[in-house]
Order: C-alpha cells, then sequence, then structure tokens
C-alpha cells in the first residue's frame, strides 16, 4: 500500500480559448486514508479525479502511487474510479455477473468457475445476494447499481478507490447505507480514497483529510475536522457558512455548498495574485494589506498533512471579528 501523489497536476481543456481547470496542485492521499475534496461547482475536482484514472490527460506534472507514475501502471488496475451515475455506469445488455466478471483482471482468475466464484464474493462484498449475478441491470434500483459498480471497481483489487459524488444521484433514503457500506469497505481492506461530495456532512463522516478546491488549485488542506471546524482560508468560511448540514444532520436534502453572492470568478480568466481575492470579504476590509491580496499567490502548502491555507491572512485571525459575513469585493 503507498501513497497516492499529485505532483504539480495541471489539466487544461480546449486550445487557446480554453481554460486550466486544474492548476499545478499538489495533494497527498496517504495510504488507507480518505481524503474529501470539497469545493463549488466548475472547481476542478472531477477534473481532477479523472487525471489519476487516466480519463483527463495531464497538460503538466504528474500523479505518483508508491512512487510510481501511474502512466506505468498497466491500465491503472490500482486504481478505481466510481461515478455519480449508476444509470450510465453499467452496460444494459450485459448482465451483473458478466459486468463485474469483465473487470477482474485478464489471467488472474482463468477458469470459468474460479471466475463466478469470484463474482458471488464481490457481491457479497457489497451486500448483494449472489444470485443477482444473472440479472440486467435494469431491475436493479439505483443503490443495487451503485453497488454493482463498487463491485466492479473492486475487482481489479485496487490500493486507490477515486468516488466522485457516488451518492448523489440516489434516493436519500439509500444513501446512507451506501455511504456506510463505502465506509465500511474503505476500512477493512485498507483502501485510500479520494472521496469528492458538495454534501460536507458526508465529507467530514467520511474524511480523515479534508482538501478544499477553488478555481482550479487547492486553497487549503488538513486534517478533516480542523479544515471543517476551524478553517483557515476564507472561502472555506464561505463554504461552511452556507452549508450549515456540516454540523448537522448527514442526509439533509438541499445542501449543496455555495458561497457568498459575489460573481463568481471566470475560469477562462482566472485573477491574478490570491484567486479568491475578487470574492474574499476580508481583501476590502484589510485595506493596507489589500495590496499583497491583489500581487502575491499565496499557495497552500498541500503536499503536506498539517493544517494550511492558500491565504495570506490565513492563520491571523485578529480581522475577523470586523468581517460582515456579505461582503463582497468591490
Ligand atoms: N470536457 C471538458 N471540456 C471543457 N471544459 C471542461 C470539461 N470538463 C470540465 N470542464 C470545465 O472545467 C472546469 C472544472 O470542471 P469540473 O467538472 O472538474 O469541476 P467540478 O468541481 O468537478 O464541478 P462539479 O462539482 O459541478 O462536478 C469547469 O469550468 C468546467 O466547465
Amino acid at each position: 500500500m503507498s501513497d497516492l501523489v499529485f505532483d504539480a497536476v495541471s489539466v487544461r481543456y480546449g486550445g487557446r480559448r480554453g481554460l486550466t481547470a486544474v492548476d499545478h496542485v499538489g495533494l497527498t492521499v496517504p495510504s488507507g486514508q480518505v481524503v474529501g475534496l470539497v469545493g463549488e461547482s466548475g472547481s476542478g475536482k472531477s477534473t481532477l479525479a479523472r487525471a489519476a484514472a487516466g480519463l483527463s490527460p495531464l497538460s503538466s506534472g504528474r500523479v505518483l502511487l508508491g512512487g510510481v507514475d501511474v502512466r506505468e501502471l498497466p491500465r491503472r488496475r490500482p486504481l478505481q474510479m466510481v461515478f455519480q451515475d449508476p444509470y450510465s455506469s453499467l452496460d444494459p445488455r450485459m448482465s451483473v455477473g458478466e459486468s463485474i466478471a469483465e473487470a477482474i483482471p485478464r489471467g488472474v482468475l482463468p477458469s470459468r468457475g474460479a471466475r463466478r466464484d469470484e463474482v458471488a464474493r464481490l457481491l457479497d462484498l457489497v451486500n448483494l445476494d449472489p444470485d443477482r449475478a444473472g440479472q440486467l441491470p435494469g431491475r436493479l434500483s439505483g443503490g443495487q447499481r451503485q453497488r454493482v459498480a463498487l463491485a466492479r471497481a473492486l475487482a481489479g483489487r485496487p490500493e486507490v478507490l477515486i468516488a466522485d459524488e457516488i451518492t448523489s444521484a440516489l434516493d436519500v433514503s439509500v444513501q446512507g447505507a451506501v455511504l456506510n457500506l463505502v465506509r465500511s469497505l474503505q476500512r477493512r481492506l485498507g483502501l485510500s480514497m479520494l472521496f469528492i461530495s458538495h454534501n460536507l456532512a458526508v465529507v467530514r463522516y467520511l474524511s480523515d483529510i479534508v482538501a478544499v478546491m477553488y478555481l482550479g488549485r487547492i486553497v487549503e488542506v488538513g486534517p478533516a475536522e480542523q479544515v471543517l471546524t476551524e478553517p483557515q482560508h476564507p472561502y472555506t468560511r464561505d463554504l461552511l457558512a452556507a452549508a450549515p448540514s456540516a454540523h448537522t444532520s448527514l442526509f439533509d436534502t438541499g445542501v449543496d455548498a455555495a458561497t457568498t453572492d459575489a460573481e463568481p470568478a471566470d475560469p477562462h480568466h482566472p485573477p491574478g495574485g490570491c484567486r479568491y481575492h475578487t470574492r474574499c470579504p476580508i481583501g476590502p476590509l484589510v485595506h493596507a494589506d489589500r495590496e499583497v491580496c491583489l500581487q502575491a499567490d499565496p499557495g497552500a502548502d498541500s503536499a503536506h498533512r498539517r493544517h494550511s491555507a492558500a491565504c495570506h491572512f490565513g492563520e491571523d485571525e485578529s480581522h475577523l471579528p470586523a468581517i460582515s459575513r456579505g461582503a463582497s469585493a468591490p
């Protein structure tokens, strides 16, 4: 088992008129731990996850697993991804068993019988009756399909599971069961996990570490409890203020993280200096120091495991009582 390391990863979409969806991101998912990745829509979370899984080509940087560039791993088998929509991730013409068997690496279990037994083991692992193997996905509920998608991911015996909004398309009544299953599998199998969700309460429930993304950059990272209860970056504070359920119920509906009323920055033309300065409530109120926010990119120390924020005033809370929540940049 080894750490998953994003080393100065950038992903750019389109040509000259395109945008840099992930911009020089450094992030470590320590072996056997869960990193929750949060941030509003369009901040680059899925692109970062897809970059690790080989689904978004890197413009620069590397993704390493145990020091090995994941591009050198055969079919990236140690990294498996589960997606949001269990309706499109399974082939409707293949039985559940065939879908799972297809994901078992070739050569590992050559005999038909051994593959059938492995499918039954995997179905049991995700709490589905092995008799489901003969069914088509059309006969299954969303929650059951997501369990099959998990079984498929586990068929590759991964070290790292990348989970992108895996419960947000499910009925609220089954979200809890799927999350509990993911948590127990992660612990039982010692998996590392990059877990993306808009629901901060869910992220808090699952994660050891939380990383916060804004406009293609990691702006804060640290132990989950610290980031979610003592945030250092103004963006994280705004995110938490907009999603009070991080501190209340796990499965409230309507908890999507949104931030201040200020206009989101244009991802095609991200602001210079600190990327959050156009929306930040601190900059405009700390006039004497605002220049530094316009000029210098603070950068979070996301390669390390301590709590760190990409803010010139991150750990200095002396200005906080003066801040009014809704303040927006001029
Ligand atoms: N295939 C693509 N081609 C061009 N631009 C893209 C593509 N996929 C994503 N983008 C853009 O890249 C940026 C980051 O998108 P991404 O989906 O990674 O963000 P996200 O944080 O995962 O958002 P969400 O929470 O809505 O899934 C956005 O501005 C988005 O519009």
